[in-house]
């Protein structure tokens, strides 16, 4: 029986929140479709992983255990994943959209002649064909794109699913994979974590963003407070990050990050099209502005109209207060 392969991105004995809604979803999908479900992680130590993959249901979890995978390059990842895919003969590969998933996407659609449809919000197997969502325009129209090749790789937007737990007992298959480093093109030299990072933003469940609205360094530690309390992930305008207020790397939207977090605090933030192509499918979003008509309130689930520069302090100390107990 053919299988749908879930590509799981893991770093630093996590695995990436994104790869588990795209498993969780795959489930479902192969199950429709009477598939296997199998699920591929590559690392230096994989057996780290494989216990939370079985938390998602996999029927096989292909593993590639290499000491180059620590160093989070493209190169070996698509030799790696050709393997398996030459290997196991998939109908579907999917990943979750990535820093990287574009390139090893498209690398690995052209080794194996297989149609690629990348940055999806949704998408389904219906016989010969998969057909996807995929916003486009600043998610202002959503496009559907179609592909009946034999093979298909799509990638998918993070929180276009939820992440659903169903315990499963995947048989793991231990991959034997050999990389000569000596032909790689580009080498990692250092990680060098940008300060603003102390929660990964494109995982994290609690977003604290910033607008034009905090103008300085005073708003500036007002919004940190409130990410501290809250134990949140800092983002930012494109206004706020060309000002230099935050580093670009927190940029959220259109030329940004994409976020979905639970809860998204957009604050001083009016809510340009580009900033929500960033944000939209937040679970539930509070944005707090002056501007009763900011267009940020038409998305936000509950709207605090008002200075930020009164509301933050009084916000922080109530949730450090609930905190505390
Ligand atoms: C091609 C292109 C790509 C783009 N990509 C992105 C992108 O990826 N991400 C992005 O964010 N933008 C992007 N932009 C820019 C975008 O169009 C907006 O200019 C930007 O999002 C505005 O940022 P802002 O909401 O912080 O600022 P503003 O639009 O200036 O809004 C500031 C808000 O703060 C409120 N405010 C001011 N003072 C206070 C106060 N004391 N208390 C409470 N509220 C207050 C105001 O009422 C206002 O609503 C892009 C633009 C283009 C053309």
């Amino acid at each position: 029986m053919s299988h749908i392969l879930v590509y799981i991105a893991a770093t630093d004995g996590k695995v990436k929140r994104s790869s588990l809604e795209v498993l969780s979803y795959c489930r479902r999908l192969a199950a429709d479709n009477n598939l296997k479900l199998s699920a591929a992680v590559l690392d230096a130590d994989p057996s780290r992983y494989t216990d939370t993959i079985n938390q998602y249901g996999a029927d096989t979890i292909f593993t590639v255990k290499e000491p180059v995978f620590a160093n989070h390059l493209n190169t070996p990842l698509i030799e790696g994943l050709s393997k398996i895919i030459s290997e196991s003969n998939p109908r579907l590969v999917a990943f979750a959209s990535t820093e990287s998933a574009k390139e090893v996407m498209g690398a690995l659609a052209a080794r194996h002649q297989a149609g690629a449809i990348p940055d999806v919000a949704s998408f389904s197997l219906n016989g010969d064909s998969v057909e996807a969502e995929r916003p486009v325009m600043a998610a202002k129209v959503l496009s559907v794109t179609s592909s009946s090749s034999p093979l298909v790789m799509v990638s998918v937007r993070s929180g276009s699913y939820d992440a659903v737990e169903q315990a499963g007992s995947a048989e793991v298959q231990e991959v034997a994979f050999d990389f000569d480093e000596g032909g790689l093109k580009n080498i990692l030299k250092e990680v060098i974590s940008s300060s603003g990072d102390k929660v990964d933003l494109s995982e994290a469940e609690v977003v604290v963003a910033a607008g034009r609205g905090i103008k300085d360094a005073e708003g500036v530690k007002l919004v940190e407070d409130l990410a501290d309390a809250l134990g949140a992930a800092i983002g930012a305008s494109r206004a706020v990050t060309e000002s230099g207020l935050f580093p670009a790397t927190l940029q959220i939207g259109q030329t940004g990050k994409v976020v979905s977090p639970q809860l998204y605090f957009a604050i001083g933030i009016s809510g340009a099209i580009q900033h929500v192509a960033g944000m939209a499918n937040s679970k539930v979003i509070v944005a707090i502005n002056k501007d009763a008509d900011a267009p940020i309130f038409q998305y936000a689930t509950y709207g605090l109209v008002g200075d930020l520069f009164k509301i933050l302090p009084l916000l922080t100390e109530q949730i450090r207060s609930v905190k505390a107990g």
